[in-house]
Parts: structure tokens; sequence; C-alpha cells
């Protein structure tokens, strides 16, 4: 049984957990439970604090999880990323009052509050610059007002919560943080477990595919079938069958959807008729 950790609470246990149901997995009734299997599909979940699941993966007991980049990165946990999930994407920021520092260069003997002390005191040492760091729970943005720090360092999606605070991002984000999966670094799982596995990340694949991916469907005169072909190459080349009436093609190929529509004007532009585009459910590449 293949054993997968997943976020219990916070930004990323919504969206995961309907990844999970989505790719066909059994996913907890209520957020209550700390642990269900899925009989169908071999698989255990665990329901962890996302902070926790690179150290679990890492100590060998479950064989992947589900956690944010700046997480692992921040547990300095023997664990990397195998898949990116594409949500709960974010920066990774130092943030001040204005007019007390423009750039991590000016960080010298100041404090700097953060929930995120492993990527921070990284960041800081790799930088050569000489700052205390104080580790806070949460609400980071309040702990300047309350005079415990100078700077932040913390996720920033919208900015919303700076903008409330009154501080202002300095310098370059320090990293780039989404969802992803997470396994031991050099994990030498048995035969039948690593198939397991990598039927999962493909499920996950699947889904993502699902998601960034429009079925579409047109019909076209064939001397323009080339120049169509250009604007929706498909992933291996578009599917291409004759029509009844004589001198016309239909064709079939997967679009990003996000520029469907312009692909749609481009088509119409050219002669394409009849286009059509779906949602896809499911897929494996
Ligand atoms: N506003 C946000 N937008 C996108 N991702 C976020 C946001 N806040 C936190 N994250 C991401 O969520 C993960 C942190 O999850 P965690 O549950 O520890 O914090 P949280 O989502 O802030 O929840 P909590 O309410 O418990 O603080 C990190 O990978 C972080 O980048
Ligand atoms: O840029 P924004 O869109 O405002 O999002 C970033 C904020 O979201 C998270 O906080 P959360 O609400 O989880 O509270 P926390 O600080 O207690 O974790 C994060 O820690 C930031 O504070
Ligand atoms: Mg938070």
């Amino acid at each position: 049984m293949l054993r997968i950790a997943v976020p219990n609470k916070g930004s990323l246990s919504g969206p995961a957990a309907d990844m999970l149901h989505e790719a066909g997995y059994q996913q907890r009734r209520e957020s209550k439970e700390l642990r269900i299997v899925d009989p169908e599909n071999e698989v255990e979940f665990f329901y962890l604090r996302p902070r926790d699941i690179a150290i679990y993966v890492s100590s060998g007991r479950l064989d992947i999880g589900i956690t944010g980049r700046d997480l692992l990165i921040d547990s300095g946990a023997n664990a990397e990323e195998i898949l990116p999930l594409g949500f709960a994407r974010s920066t990774f920021r130092y943030a001040t009052k204005p007019g007390t520092a423009k750039g991590v260069e000016d960080l010298n003997g100041l404090t700097v509050a953060t929930s995120y002390e492993g990527i921070v005191a990284k960041h800081l040492a790799d930088s050569g610059i000489d700052a205390s760091v104080v580790h806070l729970d949460g609400a980071v943005e309040t702990a300047i007002e309350l005079g415990v720090a100078e700077v932040i360092a913390d996720v920033v999606e919208t900015g919303t919560s700076l903008r409330n605070a009154g501080l202002e991002v300095i310098g370059e984000p320090i990293m780039k943080s989404e969802a992803i999966v997470v396994r031991r670094t050099g994990a030498d799982t048995e035969e039948s477990a690593e198939s397991k596995v990598q039927q999962f990340l493909r499920r996950l694949q699947g889904v993502l595919v699902a998601r960034t991916y429009v079925m579409m469907d047109y019909d076209i005169r064939a001397e323009h079938l080339e120049q169509a072909v250009a604007i929706t190459p498909g992933l291996e080349g578009p599917t291409v069958s004759p029509l009844h009436n004589e001198g016309w093609v239909a064709v079939r190929a997967m679009v990003p959807s996000k520029g469907a529509q312009r692909v749609m004007d481009d088509l119409y532009e050219i002669g394409a008729r009849a286009i059509l585009t779906t949602a896809i459910h499911a897929c494996r590449l």
C-alpha cells in the first residue's frame, strides 16, 4: 500500500484534496480525520501539517507527500521535489516599512522576523549579511508594528497582507513557490512500490493536463490544412480525418485552454468552420 502525506490545513489543504479527488482517489469526509485508506487504489493518506510533511517523507515512513516548495527548502529535510502541481503559487520576499532599507545589502545589523528561518538564515549568509532572525509562527506582518523586528520575510501572493500592514517589499524575491510532490532523496523503492509511485504521478499529471488543455475540433478545406496545423500542432500532431463533403477535412487537437479563444479566431480567419472546444476530464499522456 502506497503511503502518502497530504496537508491537513492551510492554503495547500483544499486544493490538494481537490486534485487527489480529481485523480480518482478517495479523500477524507471531514477535516478531523487523520488518515484514511483507499483500498481500491491501494493507497493510504496521512493528513499532516504541511510544514512536517518533508520530514515524514525523508524519514522513509511515508513514500511521498504533497507540500510547498518553500516548506521543503525551509525544512532542510532529505527529500526532493518530483512534480510541481501548479497551485498555492507564491513568492517569498523581504518587506519593511518604507525608508528602512532598499535591498538585502541594507539589512546588516537589523532583525528579520519570519516563519521560515531555514530559508532566511541561508539567504542572509549567502548574501554575506549579518542580521538576526527571530522565529514567529505566523502573521509576521505585525511584527514590525509591535517592535519585534525591523524587517520581515514572508510568503507574498497578492500583496494584500503587506499593504494592510503598511509594508513594502524590498529586493528581489528570495524564491518562487508552489505545491509540489516530494519524495525521499535517493529513495530505492522496491519495484512494485515504484510502479505505484509512477502511477500516482501519472494520475496527477493527467489532472494537470486536463486543467490546462481543451480539446479543439474543426473542419477546414484540405488546402488550408498545413496552415491550420501550424496553429494547432497538438501534442504529437493533430488527428486529421476526411469529411464526407469532398475537399474538407476534420481536425482534432489538444490546445492550451489559456488562449483557446485566440486560436479559434485565428482558425476562423483561415477558413475553419464548426470550431468546437470541449473540456478534458482526465487524461494519460
Ligand atoms: N496566500 C497564499 N497564497 C498562496 N500560497 C500560500 C499563501 N499562504 C501560504 N501559502 C503557501 O502555503 C504553504 C504554507 O502552508 P501553511 O499551512 O503552513 O500556511 P498557511 O497556508 O498560511 O496556513 P495557516 O493558516 O496555517 O498559516 C507554503 O507553501 C506557502 O507558500
Ligand atoms: O500576499 P497575500 O495574498 O496577502 O498572501 C500572503 C499572506 O498569506 C499567508 O498568511 P495567512 O493568511 O496564512 O496567515 P499566517 O501569516 O498566520 O500564516 C502568508 O503568510 C501571508 O501573510
Ligand atoms: Mg499562513
